[in-house]
């Protein structure tokens, strides 16, 4: 069993696969013991999560999800617990492994309840798994319910009942602790995933990697790995950044977005902003150069342009999509991009002339290029990241809980670091700056991408208890 922190590239699944791997794993092993090992392994964590807790109300629904909670109630009375189980099944209907497991429970002597216990110490939450669907009513809604406003801690079986697996949608438990079975869920760590599912952990059931021929569908991003400069380097080693953007009244975004380039380790910084009426030096800032945007020799740079960029950035992207070295899209960019067919085209074209390029959506961003809304981007976050990568053939970063990287052909990365201490202004701008930084010392777009993502959210991970989060902070610290 292992606790899911963000520190490593762990695979991630969708129930597709999950039920390809499930019934290869099944069809290789005696009959009943994957519902035993994850009953075991849900035991186990809860024994380890709650040690003092005796009254332990265990949820069950009517499929497998509910056997796993049936098998866990045997072994918890067995260590000398008293579990309270309530069945959402039907007899006639539950499938055969959860059948097996109502039978071996009732003969195990575990105590059955119709309604939900009085009071509990620590809950299991065994209604709904992969196989939840459709919005839960009736006794499934009120049990959830129930879970919820105990302010006891809830451990979830497998996924938070409620809450697909695929998408992270859904109104669900709000779970402490998840214990993801058999693989990871996707939809564990987007959308409402991280917020239903509390802490992260997986039980692969003793499975070996790679059993059944379910492949991935998406990664968990993880850090970049150390680097080292050489001594026998100079700025020139590590690229140039030119930021484009800070329309009048908005220099401020453009010099957010520079300030990260330069933290993020970029050898020189180039502010191009779009009112050159302003700034000819930001003082507190002085190894930015600010120049006039279209002085710059784009085609030596990684330019992310759009930070602050207002209605004249539009005037400034035609020169920018056809000569930038490599780009990362922002903001008023992106909108101006989702308004405008030949600056799509040309946004496209960069790809077959090798040109690495990454966009950084918020969801209304995004639904703004795919011609849908916020509320579609949000019901599959994977695949509208997917789509946008592959309509306009670049690097897609779809920003949100969750964030997620996919580019043409790749499989998508899924962040998990980060805090809502993110939803704070300026903080997108610092994280253009670095994808550009990243993008000028080498790195491929993809790669440039996910582990600027990653940062910028263990940055907000790591930030002081009671010391507000500032973009400009973050772009030092980041
Ligand atoms: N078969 C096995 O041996 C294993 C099963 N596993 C467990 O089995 C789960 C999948 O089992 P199932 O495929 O039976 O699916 P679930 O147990 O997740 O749910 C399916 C059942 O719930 C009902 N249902 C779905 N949505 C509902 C709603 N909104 N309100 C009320 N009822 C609803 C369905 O009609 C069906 O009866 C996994 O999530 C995992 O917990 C794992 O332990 C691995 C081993
Ligand atoms: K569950």
């Amino acid at each position: 069993m292992h606790p899911i922190r963000p520190d490593r590239r762990w695979p991630l699944h969708d129930i597709a696969t999950t039920r390809q791997i499930e019934q290869a794993a099944a069809a290789a092993l005696p009959p009943h013991t994957l519902m035993e090992r994850a009953g075991l392994a849900v035991a186990r964590l809860a024994l380890a999560l709650a040690p003092h807790a005796r009254r332990i109300w265990i949820a069950c629904g009517p499929g497998n999800n509910g056997g796993d909670g049936l098998e866990a109630a045997m072994h918890l009375q067995r260590w000398g617990k008293a579990p309270q189980l309530t069945w959402l099944g039907d007899e006639g209907k539950a499938p055969a492994d959860a059948l097996a497991s109502l039978q071996r429970a009732r003969q195990a002597g575990v105590a059955f309840g119709a309604a939900p216990p009085p009071d509990w110490d620590f809950a299991i939450d065994a209604l709904l798994g992969i196989g939840g669907a459709r919005s839960p009513q009736g006794r499934m809604a009120e049990w959830i319910a129930a879970l919820n406003s105990g302010g006891q801690s809830v451990l979830a079986v497998d996924v938070p009942s409620g809450l697909d697996a695929d998408t992270g949608n859904g109104a669900a438990v709000r779970a402490t602790h998840t214990l993801s079975l058999l693989t990871l869920k996707r939809g564990l760590f987007t959308a409402h995933g991280r917020d239903a599912a509390g802490a992260i952990w997986f039980d692969e059931l003793g499975l070996l990697p790679g059993t059944g021929d379910g492949a991935p569908t998406a990664w968990l991003s993880s850090p970049a790995a150390a680097s080292t400069r050489l001594h026998a380097s100079h700025k020139g080693s590590y690229g140039d950044v030119a930021v484009i953007g800070g329309a009048p009244g908005m220099a401020g975004a453009a010099l957010l977005a520079g300030s990260a380039a330069l933290h993020g380790g970029a050898g020189r910084v180039f502010v191009g902003l779009l009112d050159a009426d302003t700034l000819k030096v930001d003082s507190a800032q002085p190894e930015l150069m600010l120049r006039p945007w279209d002085s710059l020799d784009l085609g030596a740079m990684s330019v992310a342009c759009g930070c602050g960029g207002g209605e004249a950035v539009r005037a400034a992207l035609p020169k920018v999509l056809s000569t930038a070295r490599a780009l990362v899209l922002d903001a008023d960019a992106l909108n101006a991009v989702a308004a405008d067919p030949q600056l799509q085209l040309q946004l496209k074209a960069r790809a077959g002339r090798g040109r690495a390029t990454v966009i950084t959506p918020h969801p209304l961003e995004a639904a703004r290029l795919l011609g849908s809304s916020a509320a579609q981007v949000q019901a599959d976050r994977l695949a509208a990241a997917r789509e946008l990568a592959q309509r306009f053939s670049c690097v897609a970063v779809l920003k949100g809980s969750g964030s997620i990287t996919a580019g043409p052909g790749e499989v998508p990365l899924v962040n998990f670091t980060g805090n809502a201490r993110l939803a704070t202004a300026g903080t997108g701008d610092v994280l253009a700056g670095m994808v550009a930084a990243r993008l000028a010392q080498g790195r491929d777009a993809m790669r440039a991408a996910s582990e600027a993502v990653h940062a910028h959210g263990a940055c907000a991970d790591r930030w002081p208890d009671g010391e507000p989060l500032t973009a400009g902070e973050l772009a030092r610290r980041a």
